[in-house]
């Protein structure tokens, strides 16, 4: 099959544009949404921003919110009322149904865990989450995901990561300093906490991936066209964004703290593959069958993928790789098709064959891989450190097996020597072999 030779890529990201999706791919924005997320919702929600505001652990202003004493589940029984005819009548507006699809997959996850929450602080397991999400929050996430094209539940890019953030002073744009959270569990409208920085610190990577989606591009044109030099300077785009990247990356040590990151993390966790939702969850108003959707997680976001897809990186079968492969649904729509078109068109030009026959190419080629390698190997520190030093949970917020399963048997199938096991495996598969390794 041929592919069309061009994207429909944003290069003009009409932010003012209500129509479309704010998660267009575009070559200024990358893979954040194309104008920064509404902050604030419209009077007719006012049932729903009041109960979002009162519900962190610590709210803005400092105090303890409803989720601080479990009293958030009654609050949400007895304050919000059934609100999708208000929704259907602004079923036209993608910017602000994406808001809504961020709030009340927040409102899901603080309902259905927080007894998890308790017992967590208590120094118990998690125990069973609610199993059953209740009409006034069942329906309308219903209502709002199936128009914004989401899983009813929460999302890494239209929710909890990239649809989380505001600008402190609208001037300033998006340096870190300046970036705040809309939306938290737990003390993370406090820019100074640990929930704050880590979802921050996604933003502020994600915030450079404009030049990579640039020069991703460039690298599949001017092979198609033959042109040396124009190749050249496509790769060194690239790997100027992956510098800037990694640079950013490591923020994560200062500006979230690995002791803290358990406790925020219990509201992040699907409803698929996870002890404490054995059967799912029903949504009321909804279906009588119980719904099952992975967890929000880093695995969904857009910039790993772009990079093996644009280099080739080629990824070996493992038990993992039926996991990853449906990690790609929970990505926006275009988000996928975009990575999808690279990949194909990667291979159908041949970026690697060609960069591999010219040594100024291959130089420019081994750099980009080694910001693959550099990001993997952190990224595999940041498990370590965040998650496994201090959970004993089997399951990752996404539902992979983070700590059970032998995976002996992919290890010698993957690695074929030590030396590039960081680059040839997905960062998921990377920290089961190091988990099992190391
Ligand atoms: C403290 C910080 C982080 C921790 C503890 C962490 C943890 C994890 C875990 C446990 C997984 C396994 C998937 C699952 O079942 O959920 C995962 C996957 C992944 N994460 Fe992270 N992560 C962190 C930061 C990041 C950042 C900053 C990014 C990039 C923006 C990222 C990108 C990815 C990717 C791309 C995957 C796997 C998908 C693949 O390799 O294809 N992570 N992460
Ligand atoms: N899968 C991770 C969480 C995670 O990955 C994540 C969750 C929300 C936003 C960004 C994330 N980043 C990294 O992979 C975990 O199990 O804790």
């Amino acid at each position: 099959m041929s592919l069309p030779s061009t994207f429909p890529l944003l290069h003009d990201i009409r932010p003012d544009d209500i129509s479309m999706s704010p998660f267009i791919v575009s070559t200024t924005r990358g893979f954040l949404p194309r104008g920064d997320p509404i902050t604030k919702l419209p009077d007719a929600f006012s049932a729903l921003e009041n109960l979002l505001q009162r519900m962190p652990i610590k709210k803005l202003d400092g105090e303890p919110g409803l989720l601080a004493n479990g009293k958030f589940g009654d609050a949400v029984l007895a304050d919000l009322p059934d609100l999708t005819d208000v929704i259907l009548k602004h079923a036209y507006d993608m910017v602000l149904i994406t808001a809504l699809y961020r709030d009340y997959s927040f409102l899901a996850s603080a309902y259905l865990l927080e007894p998890c929450h308790e017992r967590h602080v208590k120094g118990e397991e998690y125990g069973l989450a609610r199993d059953r999400l209740p009409k006034n929050i069942a329906v309308p996430l219903n209502t709002v995901s199936k128009i914004a094209g989401f899983k009813p539940w929460m999302e890494y890019a239209g929710s909890y990561a990239l649809y989380n953030y505001r600008l402190e002073d609208e001037k300033l744009g998006l340096e870190y300093d300046n970036t705040r959270l809309i939306r938290a569990f737990e003390h993370g409208l406090d820019p100074s906490s640990s929930e704050a920085g880590f979802v921050l610190v996604h933003v502020a990577m994600v915030r450079h991936s404009g030049e990579l989606v640039d020069g991703s591009l460039q690298v599949i044109q001017s092979c198609a066209d033959g042109n040396r030099d124009n190749f050249n300077a496509g790769l060194a785009k690239v790997v100027s964004a992956m510098t800037k990247i990694n640079k950013t990356m490591n923020l994560m040590w200062n500006k979230s703290k690995p002791g803290d990151y358990n406790s925020f993390r219990t509201f992040i966790f699907g409803i698929a593959k996870q002890s404490m939702f054995p059967n799912g969850v029903i949504y009321e108003g909804v279906s009588p069958e119980p719904q099952f959707f992975r967890g929000e997680s880093g695995a969904n976001d857009s910039i790993i993928p772009l990079c093996d897809n644009l280099l080739e990186i080629t990824m070996p079968n493992t038990p993992l790789t039926e996991i990853l492969q449906d990690f790609r649904s929970y990505r926006p729509g275009n988000h996928r098709e975009f990575l999808e078109w690279i990949h194909y068109r990667a291979q159908e030009v041949g970026t690697k064959t060609f960069a591999l026959q010219d040594a100024n190419s291959a130089k420019w080629y081994l750099q980009a891989l080694d910001q693959v390698r550099d990001f993997r190997w952190r990224h595999w520190t940041f498990t370590r450190e965040y998650i496994l030093k201090h959970s004993k949970h089997k399951t990752a917020t996404g539902g992979s097996p983070i700590v059970t399963v032998s995976y002996s048997t992919c290890t010698s199938l993957l690695l074929g020597g030590k030396r590039n096991k960081h680059l040839l495996c997905t960062s998921a598969v990377t920290l089961e072999l190091l988990g099992s390794e190391v």
